[in-house]
């Protein structure tokens, strides 16, 4: 069952497990790495769509050298689109990518079922896997950021239903029925977002404050970060004795699990939080910015990198481009290839080529924890060192 925000957008209510048609653009000069970088593109949509509860029915890729502005794929492949949807008794349609407002509901037109993008997508996941208030509240913010700007389809439905149809100019300096419940509309969002912000700076002040008391204990810090499903759950459970959650789906967990644990004799906390993903949206980096920043405050990042994916160099891309947003590119980071038990082992030789420093470990089965914890607690001495004759704790 797609989660109910996605539902919410007028795709067939009761539909048990929603039919999708992806659609993706391909730069027409793209061929072999490049076009394999699409390639990966679409899988993980498919993964996505698979975790939002989705059954993904048909796929269609357009080759152009970049996004038709009105239509994202082009009028003649919206009309192809429109025969795969109906074709396939689709539900709804998922671009890969971010869809203008103005694009969607171009395309909704032509297909005749709801044209939603990645990014929708992914906070519809984000609004499934929220457990704690704060995670909930910040996966609202981040959905009414999206909405905001694309109330407008919405308010012409409205002033359709209002009576007074506002199409082709006729309305211009007419305040409508639909114009006035859209600006009440939006008003009312506004209104929510700030008392939603007010709510998340007290939830993150108190945060702060157990980060403080923690580091005058002078108990260094290590939080895990890296790609979701990478195994940083597992991981944490592994080397602590957690009980996180690990699931196979994408961003399984929201909200940050701290447990305290030894390595090389020294004691630190463990801190499991949200994973990356390729173009997270910006409205959720917005609003998981606390979350985030409760890395960027650590001593060491423990970078879990999940060897038996396809695009692992990419993805350990994608997390440092990540952890350079929230204002954490600086921190000292221990990379560890995961899932060695089922990883290809010219993967793995890949990688450790390319990240000679690297631990490789199974969280899995418990191969190469031992070292781990090894490398793990030389470099916290290291670290705390370096940062106690900077005078810093
Ligand atoms: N084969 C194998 N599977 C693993 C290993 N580590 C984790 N997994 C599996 O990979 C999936 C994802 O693991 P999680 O620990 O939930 O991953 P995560 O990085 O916390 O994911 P998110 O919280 O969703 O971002 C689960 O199905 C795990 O059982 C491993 O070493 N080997
Ligand atoms: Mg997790």
């Amino acid at each position: 069952m797609a989660g109910k925000w996605l539902l919410g957008s007028g795709i067939r209510d009761g539909a048990e497990q929603p039919k999708a048609v992806l659609v993706a653009v391909r730069r027409s000069d793209e061929t072999g790495e490049s076009a394999r970088g699409t390639g990966t593109s679409l899988a993980e949509l498919r993964r996505l769509a698979d975790t939002d509860g989705l059954s993904v029915v048909g796929e269609l890729v357009q080759s152009r050298d970049r996004p038709d502005p009105a239509t994202f794929i082009g009028s003649g492949r919206a009309e192809e689109l429109a025969e795969l949807v109906a074709g396939r008794t689709a539900d709804l349609v998922v671009a890969d990518g971010e869809l203008t407002p103005g694009q969607a509901r171009n395309l909704q037109e032509v297909v005749g079922v709801p044209v939603v993008d990645r990014t929708a997508l992914i906070l519809d996941i984000f609004a499934e896997h929220a457990r704690s208030s704060e995670g909930r509240l910040q996966v609202e913010l981040a959905q009414i950021a999206y909405q905001l700007p694309r109330l407008r389809g919405e308010g012409r439905a409205l002033s359709r239903v209002g009576g007074g149809r506002m199409a082709g100019g006729a309305g211009i300096g007419v305040r409508g029925p639909g114009e006035m419940r859209l600006e009440v509309q939006r008003r009312t969002l506004r209104r929510r977002a700030s008392r939603l912000r007010a709510e998340a700076a007290e939830l993150a002040r108190r945060r702060e404050r157990v980060r403080r008391r923690r580091s005058r204990n002078q108990v260094p810090s290590v939080a895990i970060t890296g790609y979701t499903n990478a195994g940083k759950s597992a991981l944490l459970n592994r080397l602590t004795g957690a009980g996180a959650l690990t699931e196979d789906v994408l961003f399984a967990t929201l909200d940050p699990t701290v447990r305290r644990t030894v390595a090389g004799g020294r004691e630190f906390t463990l801190t499991d939080t949200v994973g990356f993903v390729r173009n997270l949206p910006h409205q959720l980096v917005d609003a998981f910015r606390s979350t985030l920043e409760e890395v960027s405050g650590s001593d060491l990042m423990l970078h879990v990198v999940d060897a038996s994916a396809p695009d692992a160099f990419g993805q350990i891309t994608t997390v440092h481009g990540v952890l350079h947003e929230i204002g954490a590119g600086h921190l000292p980071e221990l990379l560890v290839l995961n899932k060695i038990d089922v990883a290809p082992p010219e993967w793995v030789t890949a990688l450790r080529r390319a990240y000679p420093d690297a631990s490789a470990v199974s969280a899995l089965t418990g191969e190469g924890i031992a070292e781990l914890r090894e490398a793990l607690g030389a470099r916290l001495h290291r670290v705390t060192a370096s940062a106690s004759t900077a005078g810093l704790r």
